[in-house]
């Protein structure tokens, strides 16, 4: 399969290097604009770079892996050359129709990854109007890499924060958790809450039981972990965890306009 990579940032790396055990990435040709990071992410997981978009042999598909605010740029490098070709993007909310715009593509399908696809561990959400009858192939490459969904692309655009996000929020949390202590060097904190992190995802992941009632396992009656979730519910903490994320979708909507405006 020959594949042509546009970006090289975090998020690509991430699924290139998730691919790199079951895909033969050999034929896939990474671009960055600079040429910098393409050259050290293909020296990486054994994939070609190129300099020039205009020499490149049409590929199969076309992985789009740059910033929503990069899209117009990325549209003058390529022209008109892979009009035809399929595009599946990876930008954060920019709607198909939009994208397909400003690229001048016939063909693209939404993906939405989070990093743990690097670890085969990740969410994978995909969404397409224009190229409904490849959606299925693309769940398929995309389960390689953990769980992998076809949505409507509204339920992608919203659970961008959700599944996308997610891990930074998770990681967040634990920073501060820890933060929260003063026992130990903050390096071994760190390490302690990383294992907690792990064993709770695993836990949450086999049992049966739901969230409400993991967290009620934990607590015991008149215990110490109920103090603190009493004093965080208290203080209103689901209603601050969900106006961060009606801060994340009013930025979701502002990206939408500024490429609109393009
Ligand atoms: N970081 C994450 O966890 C997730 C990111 N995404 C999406 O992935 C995309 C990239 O995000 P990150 O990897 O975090 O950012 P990043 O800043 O690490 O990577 C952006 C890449 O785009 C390249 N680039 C810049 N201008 C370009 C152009 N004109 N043509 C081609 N490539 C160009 C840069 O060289 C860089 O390699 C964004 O659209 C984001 O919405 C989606 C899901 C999760
Ligand atoms: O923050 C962002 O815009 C991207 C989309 C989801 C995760 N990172």
């Amino acid at each position: 399969m020959r594949v042509l990579v546009l970006g090289a940032g975090k998020m690509v790396e991430a699924i290139l290097t998730g691919f790199k055990a079951s895909e033969d990435l050999s034929n896939w040709m990474i671009f960055s604009p600079s040429g910098i990071s393409a050259k050290n992410l293909g020296a990486k997981i054994g994939a070609r770079v190129v300099a020039d978009l205009q020499n490149v042999e049409t590929p199969d598909w076309i992985l789009v892996g740059c910033k929503p605010q990069q899209l117009p740029d990325l549209k003058n490098l390529l022209g008109d050359k892979f009009k035809d070709s399929l595009f599946v993007s990876i930008l954060a909310a920019v709607t198909e129709e939009e994208q397909r715009r400003v690229l001048n593509a016939k063909y693209l399908i939404r993906v939405m990854p989070n990093l743990p696809v690097e670890h085969k561990e990740g969410v994978s959400l995909l969404a397409s109007e224009s190229a409904k009858a490849r959606l299925g192939s693309f769940e398929a490459l995309f389960t390689k890499l953990g769980t992998a969904l076809i949505v409507s692309e509204t339920e992608l655009d919203e659970l961008t924060l959700l599944t996308g996000s997610g891990p930074a929020f998770f990681y967040e949390f634990a920073k501060n958790l820890s933060h929260s202590f003063e026992s130990m060097s903050e390096e071994q904190r760190e390490k302690l809450i990383r294992q907690v992190l792990l064993g709770a995802a695993k836990s949450g992941k086999m049992s049966k039981k739901s969230l409400s009632e993991m967290t009620d396992a934990v607590t015991s009656k008149a215990g110490v972990t109920i103090a603190v979730l009493e004093n965080w519910r208290s203080n209103g903490f689901a209603e601050f965890v969900k106006k961060g994320i009606e801060a994340g979708k009013k930025r979701t909507e502002e990206i939408k306009a500024l490429l609109r405006q393009s």
